[in-house]
């Protein structure tokens, strides 16, 4: 058993533990701390610039984004560390005086804020298009959307992923030893390794090990659970069923049907063409779309449908023609200034995934339209009423179907009191039990006064509801008229052809 005692003396040996213990904690911890948390937080702030330098379109910041980041991640951590601590060490000197910690930290930031501008860059890539989207559909502008939406979302994602980093940092912060640390700055690596060369034997360098885990692994699971918390908010406590949201939707209070009427805009469309590079979308669309009308254009896959009701919000800048809101030409406006006045819905929603219900309704009126956080909440408290969600609240859109999702997004267009409305395939990607309360909403507000133009592929509402039907092809304008002649009578062949497919 002699190997064992050898064992026990070299990694157990408890008295020069406990001799190590206080300056362990005193000091090696502390600096430790000091040293992970400091490089971390300039880190992170040196990543923030770096991500949003390396995903803007501009080459002058994209490049030396680039560069950076290939210069401070390929080269290992010691090397940053010794060329920034000595070459940099004089005017550390005159800057700081005699300890090399300063400029430690600085080594360990600029090495930190490349992986982290990584990390923050591939996280918010990764959010969806359609949240900027749907941001600028509100009213926001591009930075507004990406501060207030795809930022946070993007830094969300990755939280685990930073935390990782600050692991990085603490096992990294044990390199700046090199540096030749005052005894007072030593780090946990060094208070331990200095103890166990006095000791003869290993257990303080054990002991500083140990701190290193204590550190590192609960901060893991904390994160973890805190990344879930944050990715789906409250759970729902039951399973509700589609059928329980048809019968909730349809004993909305009576109210729904005696609500104010709604001053609708009018459009008109003038020779609108539109390219995605050399693929000629539209050409020469002209359409007259009356205050308080509801318009619905249907057609095959790929016609333009969405591209032209994209042209009308902006989203997609048209090449040549025209559009007019109440008369005015809206092609020299700023896009956002149109868009208070365009509400947008989206086929696949683009609620905010961080936001509850409310919060989805209630942000563009705080920061598009100025509000403050209690009236914007009152407002959007019963903005969700009407759309007969006013008990869902507070839920995320994680935890609500897709029908309720609907119902959030045309609130949260609605909240902000456009003129017009544009519906994007609103029902493609429900569930059929879903679709009926979503297209009930829609035609009611059709009947209040609401002008809409509503790309769709249910042709049983196009029919009862549209006022006028328009069918595209091929990027024109094939046919316009009222429901009745185009359902019941079609002139061209495309139409005829189209119809007996779809119906
Ligand atoms: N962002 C884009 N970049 C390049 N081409 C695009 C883009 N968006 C759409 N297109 C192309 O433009 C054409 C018209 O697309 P659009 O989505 O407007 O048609 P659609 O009639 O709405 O079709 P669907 O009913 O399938 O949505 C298609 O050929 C499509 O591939």
């Amino acid at each position: 058993m002699n190997w064992l005692e050898n064992l026990k003396e070299t990694f157990l040996d408890w008295p020069s533990m406990l001799a190590v213990l206080p300056n362990l904690i005193m000091v090696g911890l502390k600096n430790t701390l000091i040293l992970a948390i400091s490089s971390t937080i300039l880190g992170v702030f040196i990543g923030l610039i770096l991500a949003v330098c390396g995903i803007a379109r501009m080459n002058w910041l994209k490049v030396p984004a680039r560069i950076y980041t290939d210069i401070f991640r390929g080269l290992p951590a010691i090397v940053t560390i010794l060329l920034i601590g000595q070459g940099f060490a004089r005017i550390g000197r005159m800057l700081f005086g005699p300890s090399p910690f300063p400029l430690g930290i600085t080594a360990l930031s600029l090495i930190a804020g490349a992986y982290i501008g990584e990390i923050f860059r591939s996280g918010i890539q990764s959010v969806d298009r359609g949240q900027l989207e749907a941001c600028r559909a509100l009213g926001m502008t591009y930075p507004m959307g990406m501060r207030l939406v795809v930022i946070p979302q993007g830094v969300r994602r990755v939280l685990p992923a930073l935390v990782n980093q600050f692991i990085g940092n603490i096992k990294d912060s044990s390199l700046v030893y090199f540096l030749g640390l005052l005894p007072g700055e030593r780090e946990l690596f060094r208070v331990g390794q200095d103890a166990a060369v006095d000791t003869g034997n290993l257990s303080p360098l054990l002991l500083a090990g140990l701190f290193y885990l204590i550190i590192t692994v609960p901060l893991t699971h904390v994160v973890n659970f805190v990344d879930t918390r944050l990715r789906t908010g409250r759970r729902p406590t039951k399973l509700i069923s589609g059928l329980q949201e048809v019968s909730d939707a349809a004993a909305l209070p009576p109210s729904q049907t005696a609500r104010p009427h709604l001053a609708g805009g009018s459009l008109e469309v003038i020779g609108l063409d539109m390219a995605y590079g050399p693929l000629q979308v539209l050409h020469d669309v002209t359409l007259t779309i009356p205050a308080g009308t509801v318009t619905c254009i249907i057609g095959p896959s790929g016609s333009g449908k969405s591209t032209l009701l994209r042209c009308l919000n902006r989203l997609v800048e048209p090449a040549g023609g025209d559009i007019r809101l109440d008369g005015e030409s809206v092609l020299p406006w700023k896009p956002d200034r149109l868009r208070r006045r365009v509400g947008m819905v989206f086929q696949q929603f683009n609620l905010f995934p961080d936001h509850t219900a409310l919060g989805n309704v209630a942000l563009a009126l705080r920061k598009v339209q100025g509000k403050s956080g209690g009236d914007a909440r009152t407002l959007a408290q019963r903005q969700l009423a009407e759309v007969g969600l006013a008990e869902r609240a507070d839920h995320r859109p994680s935890n609500l179907s897709g029908g309720q999702q609907q119902r959030v997004a045309i609130a949260r267009a609605l909240a902000l009191q456009p003129e017009i409305m544009l519906f994007d395939e609103a029902t493609s990607a429900l569930d059929p039990e879903l679709v009926k309360g979503v297209l009930t909403l829609m035609s009611e507000l059709g009947q209040r006064g609401m002008t809409m133009v509503v790309v769709t592929h249910e042709m049983n509402f196009a029919r009862s509801v549209a006022s006028q039907v328009v069918f595209m092809d091929e990027g024109r304008i094939v046919e316009t008229g009222p429901p009745d002649q185009i359902f019941g009578r079609p002139n061209s062949e495309r139409l005829k052809r189209f119809l007996s497919e779809v119906l």
